[in-house]
């Protein structure tokens, strides 16, 4: 971070260079609204991340020899390949596997979200639907992304294809986020509302999704490996679309094909954490006394293929290309936001702050006091891959519009009981924050939102910001800082400017975790 500090002195003092800003493609960057850039890049930052194209990249298929190439590995098909499936952007992936392996396929089950097939038809994207006579069955399940008898009833089909596998067979199993949820197969005596409850807990407790997973792992049959062990002695692909920062195929969805090294006494360390060892119902407790002689252990997992098909560096490096089109001079920051969202809106209010001041005036920039803050906030997020001295840098030297891209999953702390999305919630906060760095000459905007298209258990997938939110809100009688406290961000952007700066996509069918996006203009 001292390093970062240095460079951010250094370039405040840097001269004044020639105003290169005033290409053609910087001129119809400035025409353009820049809500509706903002818009379009994250539409764009979703088509990267498809199902269909990214499966097609993955997969190859000689059909005449019947061979099956996942990468720089071969399966030969003949009759033997078998599909399962779970997670938000799952139908799509099978829909993209039966178009390019449908004579193949014997068999498949997949657990989607409730609704998604009825959605997919009204949006008309019938690249996410199966064939009407697929052998594929599809259950719907896991409202609100919590696990449900619906899930349940999936999770046990997708068992018990996989338990009656043979060496002779491939299983092809399809993976994104929100598998956890739609793969609910408890280890008994665990109840299904036992398990509910705990994730339930633990997740508006604001427990981290590794930490989330680590308990899931422990009381289920089919997570942390367990699915690999089912299907054995077949041979497995997984083909995976991340939605967990760094990619850690252990924890996305929980690992269904990846043995699991955690010890009982992590799961005890989290329970205690989030105060919640005291109360554990007596079957948890069975079930994690008994886990350290039952694991399910490395060796069961050598017949298993973990690949990752996309991600949310690969949605980030498409958006950077297209702010470069667009005209701006565009930086990814980082694809590892985390941590607290009132310290990630903080980060990105002095960011503005800071980044803006200097693409204002090259020569002088923010004070000394609002460098080191930025630097101290940024430390405190603890962000391995953090960008900041290539973006500040890359602002001195852009002379015209610039966009921070970054992306990630913070968290929220629930307090409230009213309805948003921490992509919402972000939004609303940076709002908040940039309203006390009003910035003259530089037009600013803030957006975030979810890939999945939806934030939360609301119907938008998230919200942009300018620095004027708070005035024009109070202008209208909202009362921002009573919203933020009710966790109600969702309510006030519905209210706010009559819902125009909701971002509204509907289900996309992917899920890469969430897009924040800082386009900085020079007026
Ligand atoms: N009222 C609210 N305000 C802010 N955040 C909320 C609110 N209600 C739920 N959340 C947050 O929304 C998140 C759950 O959203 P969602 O169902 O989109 O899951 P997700 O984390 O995106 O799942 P996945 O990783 O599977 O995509 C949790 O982080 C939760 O804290
Ligand atoms: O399903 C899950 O566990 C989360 O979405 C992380 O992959």
């Amino acid at each position: 971070m001292a390093v970062a500090l240095q460079v951010l002195r250094h370039l405040a003092r840097a001269p004044s260079g020639p105003l290169l800003w005033g290409g053609p493609l910087a001129r119809l960057a400035s025409s353009m609204a820049l809500a509706e850039q903002a818009r379009q890049l994250f539409e764009s930052t979703v088509g990267a991340v498809l199902p269909g194209p990214m499966l097609q990249r993955a997969l190859s298929l000689d059909p005449d020899s019947g061979e099956l190439k996942v990468r720089d590995r071969s399966f030969q098909l003949r009759q033997n390949l078998y599909l399962v499936g779970f997670g938000k952007a799952v139908l799509g992936m099978a829909a993209a596997a039966e178009e390019l392996l449908g004579q193949h396929l014997v068999q498949g089950v997949i657990s989607v979200p409730k609704g998604i097939r009825a959605a997919m038809e009204h949006a008309g994207k019938q690249e996410m639907l199966l064939k009407p006579h697929s052998r594929i069955q599809v259950f719907e399940g896991a409202e609100d992304n919590l696990p449900d008898r619906d899930a349940l009833r999936a999770a046990l089909a997708i068992r018990q294809l996989a338990e009656g596998l043979t060496a002779d067979d491939l299983l092809l199993v399809l993976i994104s986020g929100g598998g956890s949820a739609l793969l609910p197969a408890p280890i008994p005596p665990v109840t299904l509302e036992e398990k509910q409850m705990l994730t339930k807990l633990l997740a508006a407790r604001g427990a981290t999704i590794q930490e989330l997973n680590t308990i899931r792992k422990a009381l289920s049959q089919l997570k942390g490996g367990g699915l690999a062990q089912a299907a054995y002695p077949a041979q497995v692909v997984s083909l995976i679309l991340s939605d967990v920062v760094g990619d850690p195929v252990e924890v996305i969805a929980s690992g269904p094909t990846v043995a699991s090294i955690h010890s009982v006494q992590d799961c005890l360390h989290i329970l205690s954490r989030y105060g919640l060892r005291a109360a554990l119902p007596r079957s948890v407790k069975t079930v994690l006394a008994r886990a350290d002689s039952d694991p399910h252990g490395p060796h069961t997992c050598g017949h298993v293929l973990n690949v990752i098909l996309g991600s949310n560096a690969l949605a980030l490096a498409e958006a950077q290309k297209q702010a470069e089109a667009l005209g701006y001079r565009a930086v990814v920051l980082s694809t590892a936001i985390q941590g607290d969202v009132k310290s990630v809106a903080q980060f990105y209010g002095l960011l503005a702050r800071v980044a803006g001041a200097r693409l204002a005036l090259p020569g002088a920039g923010a004070s000394v006091e609002e460098d080191e803050r930025l630097c101290e906030l940024a430390a405190d997020l603890q962000l391995p891959d953090l960008q900041l001295k290539e973006a500040l840098e890359a602002v001195v030297g852009a002379w015209g519009p610039v966009c921070l891209l970054a992306g990630g999953e913070p968290t929220v702390q629930l307090q409230g009981s009213g309805r948003g999305g921490r992509n919402q919630e972000l939004a609303l906060r940076v709002g908040v924050e940039l309203g006390q760095w009003p910035l003259r000459t530089v037009d600013v905007l803030f957006l975030s939102g979810g890939t999945d298209g939806q934030d939360g258990p609301t119907e938008a997938a998230g919200a942009w910001v300018r620095p004027e939110l708070t005035s024009q809100a109070a202008a209208e009688g909202l009362d921002v800082a009573t919203f933020l406290a009710h966790n109600d961000s969702h309510t006030f952007f519905s209210h706010f400017q009559g819902g125009a700066q909701l971002l509204h996509t509907g289900l996309t069918g992917t899920n890469v975790m969430d897009a924040h996006f800082l386009f900085l203009h020079p007026q």
